[in-house]
This record gives C-alpha cells, sequence and structure tokens, in this order.
C-alpha cells in the first residue's frame, strides 16, 4: 500500500491541542526507565482509553445503525390520515422527514452473533419539526409478556445463566412454561422468522397499542407494521450456524455494504386503527401486546415509505449513543393504557440517563434537530450545549416577568380520549386468550416453516426438565392438536399423558379454552380460513452458498 503523503497530513494532538512529537515512546529517565509522573501525554491517551467503553444496553446490545427519510402519503386509505392525526409528520403526501434506524438483536452481548434466534429490533428515530419521534419496535408482531412489572423476569430467563454464562433452555421454558401468554410469541419465535436472513428482509411492528389524535382532540387506537420492499426472509438452524461460522455480523455487513452500493433499503409503514375503547366484543384486548388485530376487521393501510440511504461515520457516536424511547411521541401521536407501554416509557430514558449520561439528549444523534430545543434544564455530567433561555440569559427558572422562556399555546385541546374509571387493583386483564392467535399462526404457516417450527422446539425442549416439557406440550396443545402433537412425539409425551394436568394458578381460561382442554389434542384444526394477518406473509427460505 502507497503511503499516503506527509504533506497532506495533520499533526497528532492530545486532547488540549498539543503536538505529539512522539507517539512511541514514553518519558523516562534515561533510555531504559523508569517512567515519570508528569508524562501528561501518556497518562491522557492511556486513561482515556481505559475509559472508552460505556455499559452495553442491557437488551439490544448489539445493533446497527443507519440513515434515511420517511415520505407519507398523506392518506389513510381513502381518506387524508389529518382525520386522525394532526402529527405534522403525516401530514400531506410527498412530505419527508429525515430518521434514523437502528435494527439490532436483543439478547446477546455488543459483539455477539446476528444469527441468534431472537427477536430484532426495529427501532426508528423521526427528526421531525414538532421534535424526535421514536417508533421503537421488534420484527415479530407480538411480545413474551403483557405487564412491564414482568420484564426483568422475562429477559432474566433469556439472558445467559448467572452461574453457567450460558443461555440454557431449561430456564427459558421454565419461564415460558408458566406464562401462558408467551405462546404465541413464542410460535413466531421458534419458526423461521426467529433468525431473520438479515437486516433488510425483516419486517417491523409497534408492537405496542398507541394512539393518534385528530385537530378535534378525537383518538383512535393504533398499531405500526413496517413491510419491507426487498420481501421477508429467515434462516433455518442449520442456515444460520452455516453464516455464523465464518461470519458473526452478517447482517451489518448486508445492510452496510448495500447501502454504499446504492441499493437503498425501503419498508412501507401500514397503520391499523380501532375506535378508541374497550371492543368489548373482541375475544381479545386490544391493549394486549400478545395479540395482532386480525386485517380483515382492521386493514392495515399504508401511510408512507422509509428509505435507508447513508451509514454511519462513526459507530460509537452514532450506534452506541443514540437513544430511542417509547415516551418520546410529537404531537398527534400518544400513549394507549397498554400496561407494556407505559413501563417501556420510564424504562428508556431512565437507562439512558445511567449508559450514556444525563445530557445524553445533546449528543448530535439524539437531538431533535429539525425543532429548536430551549430549556431551562441546566449543567450535569458532561453538559455541553447551554441554551440562552430567551432573551435574557440569566432567567433561567419560569415563570418570569423579565424575561426567559415562556410556556407554548396548546395544540388545541388538553383533554382527550375517552372517560376512565376503575379501583386500584393488581389483576390481570380480563380476556387473556392466550392461545388462539398462537395456533392460527401455526395454521398460517407454510410447510416448511410448521416443520421448522416443531424441530426447533423439540430440540429446545429435549434439554429441559420432564415438567417443564410436559407443560409445554400441554400449552402447544391448546394452541393447536397439530402443534402440541408433533412436538409432543419428539420428546415422547402424548395428550393424554399431559391431559390431567391442572390449569396454572391464577391462569383465567375462556370456555373455548375449557373445552379444548377437555378434548385435549382432538380438537381438529381451528377456522382460519377468513383470517388475514401482516405477519404472516409469506417467507422464503434465504439461500446460504455451502
Ligand atoms: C416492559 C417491557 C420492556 C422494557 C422495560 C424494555 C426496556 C428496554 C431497555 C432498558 C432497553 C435498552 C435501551 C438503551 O439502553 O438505550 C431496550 C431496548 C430496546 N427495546 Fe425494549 N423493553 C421492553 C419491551 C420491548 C418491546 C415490547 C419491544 C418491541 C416492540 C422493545 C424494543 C426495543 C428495542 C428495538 C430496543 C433497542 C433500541 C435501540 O436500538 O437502541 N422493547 N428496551
Amino acid at each position: 500500500m502507497s503511503e499516503t503523503p506527509a504533506e497532506k497530513r495533520h499533526t497528532l494532538t492530545n486532547r488540549q491541542g498539543h503536538p505529539v512529537y512522539d507517539n512511541q515512546n514514553q518519558r523516562t529517565v534515561g533510555r531504559r526507565g523508569p517512567a515519570t509522573l508528569e508524562n501528561y501525554q501518556f497518562l491522557e491517551k492511556i486513561s482515556h482509553f481505559d475509559r472508552e467503553r460505556i455499559p452495553e444496553r442491557v437488551v439490544h446490545a448489539r445493533g446497527f445503525t443507519s440513515y434515511g427519510f420517511f415520505e407519507s402519503y398523506g392518506k389513510w386509505g381513502d381518506e387524508p390520515i389529518t382525520n386522525y392525526t394532526r402529527a405534522k409528520v403525516f401530514a400531506e403526501p410527498g412530505k419527508r422527514t429525515d430518521l434514523a434506524a437502528r435494527f439490532s438483536t436483543v439478547i446477546g452481548g455488543r459483539d455477539s452473533a446476528e444469527t441468534a434466534r431472537d427477536p430484532r429490533g426495529f427501532a426508528i428515530k423521526f427528526y421531525t419539526e414538532d421534535g424526535n419521534w421514536d417508533l421503537v419496535g421488534n420484527n415479530l408482531a407480538v411480545f413474551f409478556i403483557r405487564d412491564a412489572i414482568k420484564f426483568p423476569d422475562v429477559i432474566h430467563a433469556l439472558k445467559p445463566d448467572p452461574v453457567t454464562f450460558r443461555q440454557e433452555p431449561n430456564r427459558i421454558f421454565d419461564f415460558m412454561s408458566q406464562t401462558p401468554e408467551s405462546m404465541h410469541m413464542l410460535v413466531n419465535l421458534f419458526s423461521p422468522r426467529g433468525i431473520p436472513a438479515d437486516y433488510r428482509h425483516m419486517q417491523g411492528f409497534g408492537v405496542n397499542t398507541y394512539k393518534w389524535v385528530n385537530q378535534q382532540g378525537d383518538t383512535v387506537l393504533v398499531k405500526y407494521h413496517w413491510m419491507p420492499k426487498q420481501g421477508v426472509k429467515s434462516l433455518t438452524e442449520e442456515d444460520a450456524a452455516k453464516i455464523q461460522a465464518h461470519d458473526l455480523g452478517h447482517a451489518s455487513k448486508d445492510l452496510f455494504e448495500a447501502i454504499e452500493r446504492g441499493d437503498h433499503p425501503e419498508w412501507e409503514l401500514r397503520v391499523q386503527i380501532m375506535s378508541d375503547d374497550e371492543h368489548p366484543e373482541l375475544n381479545f384486548d386490544p391493549l394486549d401486546d400478545t395479540k395482532v388485530w386480525p386485517e380483515n376487521e382492521f386493514p392495515a393501510k399504508p401511510v408512507g415509505r422509509m428509505v435507508l440511504n447513508r451509514n454511519v461515520d462513526n459507530n460509537f457516536a452514532e450506534n452506541e449513543q443514540i437513544s430511542f424511547g417509547t415516551g418520546v411521541l410529537v404531537d398527534g401521536l400518544d400513549f394507549s393504557d397498554d400496561k407494556m407501554l407505559v413501563g417501556r416509557t420510564f424504562s428508556y430514558s431512565d437507562t439512558q440517563r445511567y449508559r450514556v449520561g444525563p445530557n445524553y439528549l445533546q449528543l448530535p444523534v439524539n437531538q431533535a434537530k429539525n425543532a429548536e430545543v430551549q430549556t431551562n434544564q441546566r449543567d450535569g455530567l458532561m453538559a455541553y450545549y447551554q441554551d440562552p433561555g430567551g432573551q435574557n440569559p440569566h432567567v433561567n427558572y419560569e415563570p418570569s416577568i423579565t424575561g426567559g422562556l415562556a410556556e407554548g399555546d396548546y395544540p388545541t385541546h388538553d383533554e382527550q380520549g375517552p372517560e376512565l374509571r376503575g379501583r386500584l387493583t393488581r389483576k390481570q386483564i380480563e380476556r387473556t386468550n392466550d392461545y388462539e392467535q398462537a395456533g392460527q399462526r401455526y395454521l398460517l404457516m407454510e410447510q416448511w416453516e410448521r416443520d421448522d417450527l416443531v424441530q426447533n422446539l423439540v430440540t429446545n425442549l429435549q434439554q429441559c426438565d420432564r415438567p417443564i416439557q410436559e407443560r409445554m406440550v400441554w400449552h402447544l396443545l391448546l394452541c393447536e392438536d397439530e402443534l402440541g402433537n408433533r412436538v409432543g412425539e419428539g420428546l415422547g409425551i402424548t395428550a393424554d399423558d399431559v391431559a390431567g394436568l391442572e390449569p396454572l394458578p391464577k391462569q383465567q381460561l375462556n370456555d373455548e379454552e375449557k373445552l379444548r382442554l377437555k378434548n385435549l389434542g382432538k380438537n381438529g384444526p381451528r377456522d382460519v380460513s377468513d383470517l388475514v394477518m401482516t405477519h404472516c406473509v409469506p417467507d422464503e427460505r434465504a439461500s446460504v452458498p455451502g
């Protein structure tokens, strides 16, 4: 390789701007040492190196960030989107908003394999003119649990054993077998969808239920879906192992290289809407993130597209320090009472104040760069940007008659949504219905996906204690006969072996589930003839050379 001509190079300095004349040798007394303690250049270099790492994300540690834009179609079906939301990002057809996207795996550390069977994070930061909007989703449409209080438990079960430091199927299925609401997620996670071919060929889902608010203050419940224009492709366990044998970061590499060569990946954003009420006519709760909303009843309508067209310049500054959160909403978008969402909304900014620091929002990648930020928040560790505080820099408080920042005018209404009534309680939601959609999901799979799912469940459950295996077969039979019977066959467990198991303590079975339990393994397939679900679009088995 030819050397860069010396005259074009800048002189190396330390962080104080002092030129470095020798970067190979410490200052010592005589050639052979000892070293001197006042050697500022050496101490600055080493002590900065000692602090190069920040805590990695507690989940989603390995990920990759790129930039692009969102373009609104301005319509929800035939209607202007403004009928439903006043969020400016959707306002008119063709309106573009800058964004950053971070895709990730969940459980492994920062250097772990991207071929892991794991949900994939699908986090988008829209830099809108009203400030930032983060849509923090996953590639799978549902989640393991429906109440945020269980999040540390589900993650502990999925993370390595605190003693052996290995991910242990026995711990995972110990927890899942006691958590019936996880069945829908497990049916997805152990299917090929649990190992997307790469980041460009996967879907994204908001998973939690949010709200849209229009000019009149009317609210609707919404769910968000991202559909890759590249198609959906996934890997079997064997194919993933082949890739992992020579590459731990194939998905980041694929995305980076596609963007570098101008092959810009694209996703369409589709939105489902429901009126903002409890929907007693449904046999599930619209605020339950273990459920999808059937699209024959609630069509997913295209509202815009996202294109990724630029890579980061610095992985640490833009990927490691980027900070997403579900609390980051703009006017026209709102939270629902989804009990996961409220917990997530506390958790993200809490962990980021610890992981990145209290001034994490001053970093360029996190700044609301298309909106004015003027706040009386001051100082703290690594404070970089000090806002002048309006005309009078002495007034860093509000209210004031001598200057400083003033409150804005409320966009339209400060009251919205239905009236809520209820007594304080710790009860779970009523319509748990933990098995139906898991069974439907199985029946809507292609044959290769079903076979892969069964094989993956059997291989993992074979490593579990017998009572865990039995309880899992019991749950899977309640989802769908064929699924339970096939997994049971792989483990040497029949429906009769588990028919006598009582429901779990605190488990609420609905009438249909009670009936299925009576006929365990002999109920016949559910009817899925009319059912349309976005997360069931055909999945292509990715081809892997060798
Ligand atoms: C109560 C449940 C949940 C809690 C408490 C929680 C908490 C967290 C925490 C603490 C992080 C690390 C954030 C950081 O260090 O910057 C994180 C990352 C993430 N979570 Fe969750 N999470 C929950 C559920 C979910 C669900 C249901 C989804 C999918 C819809 C999800 C998607 C993500 C994504 C995509 C990231 C990575 C964001 C990035 O790329 O930086 N999480 N979560």
